[in-house]
């Protein structure tokens, strides 16, 4: 999976406290929970307009980070801003503009899609809900559904459905957590489409996702894994600061060969990717010496390659686990 970026949007809404680029910018966030630190010393900046992903394994502070930026959440320690607004002391200011899908968002499965979208409208004490309902309808080319009950919806369709709930209240930042969890890849591409087209209305998105073609079609993503940013920026830039030199291998007995790296010096990481092994190291030199006898055996055929992002993320992982044991 190679990254193919898209370019950032132009916000071209002005914002309502801040007049600058910059939607998010936090530094030193720390939390814990029953005394056990879930997020560490975090600082991150995010531009407005942008599609901000979040990634790293469960548990490992994603969703804390996400709700710490937002003001959702107060941290034990750090500072920031986001649109505008202190995060420790301005967090109704800050909620007001922000829109939430949470994982567990549900529906009411016996209301039609446009009864759940009026009744969320109403929650959020909007003058005109059916007025509202009817604009996210429209937005998210819902309309010829709009009487289907909830409870009729595929998933990929009821994602679509929360994530017009969750724009109602017309916020400027959008925060998705896992919004994709469990839908099919069709139903996937076109939930994308539309986060790509409300980013390009001037929204700014934050989004967690597990799924390694989602993050590549984010401007940007950070890396988390034991409560710490491991890694940020755009894919490419990610990619390019592992210094991973990869190699493909192709071939018969794979499983044994990957066996016999493992652990070599120099072997940082070995990973089965479809019918072929990937092996990866960040000093190239000894990568070589390590896997010289493994290079001469005829049943294998070794080619130079990009490290993908899930070799990246695989090796952080690896990293992070070694640091932080
Ligand atoms: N309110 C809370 N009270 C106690 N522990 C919590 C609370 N919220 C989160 N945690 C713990 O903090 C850790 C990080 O959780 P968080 O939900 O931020 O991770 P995540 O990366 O979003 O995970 P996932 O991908 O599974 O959603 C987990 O061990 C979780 O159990």
């Amino acid at each position: 999976m190679r990254a193919t970026l898209p370019s950032p949007a132009q916000p071209i809404k002005a914002a309502g406290a801040f007049a600058g680029d910059i939607a998010i910018e936090v530094s030193g966030l720390t939390k814990s929970f029953n005394g056990r630190t879930v997020v560490s010393d975090l600082s991150m900046e995010v531009r407005r307009g942008l599609i901000y992903g979040f990634l790293g394994p469960n548990g490992s502070g994603k969703t804390t980070t996400i709700r710490m930026l937002c003001g959702l959440l107060t941290p034990d320690a750090g500072r920031g801003t986001c649109l505008g607004y202190d995060i420790l002391t301005q967090s109704d200011e800050i909620k007001r503009h922000v829109g939430y899908m949470t994982q567990r968002f549900s529906l009411y499965e016996d209301l039609s899609i446009r009864e759940n979208l009026e009744f969320v409208a109403r929650i959020h004490g909007l003058d005109d809900p059916r007025g509202a309902a009817g604009d996210a309808l429209h937005r998210l080319g819902l309309e010829n559904r709009a009487h289907q009950l909830a409870g009729e919806l595929s998933g990929g369709w009821k994602q679509r459905v929360a994530l017009g709930a969750s724009i109602l209240p017309g916020p400027q930042l959008l925060l998705l957590d896992e919004p994709t969890a469990g839908v099919d890849p069709k139903a996937r591409r076109d939930f994308w489409d539309e986060i790509h087209r409300l980013a390009g209305e001037g929204l700014t998105v934050l989004v967690s996702t597990h799924y390694m073609d989602e993050a590549e079609r984010c401007h940007e993503i950070a890396y988390i894994a034991y409560g710490r940013l491991l890694a940020a920026g755009t894919v490419a830039h990610v990619v390019a600061q592992s210094g991973l030199e990869t190699w493909t291998v192709t071939g018969i007995a794979l499983r044994q060969l990957a066996e016999t790296l493992r652990g070599r010096p120099g072997v940082d990481m070995v990973a089965p990717f479809g019918s072929a092994l990937h092996v990866a190291g960040r000093d190239p030199a000894l990568l070589m010496r390590s896997t010289e006898a493994a290079r001469a055996d005829e049943r294998y055929s070794w080619r130079r390659d990009q490290p993908t992002l899930e070799d990246v993320f695989i090796d952080l992982m690896d990293r992070g686990r070694d640091n932080f044991r």
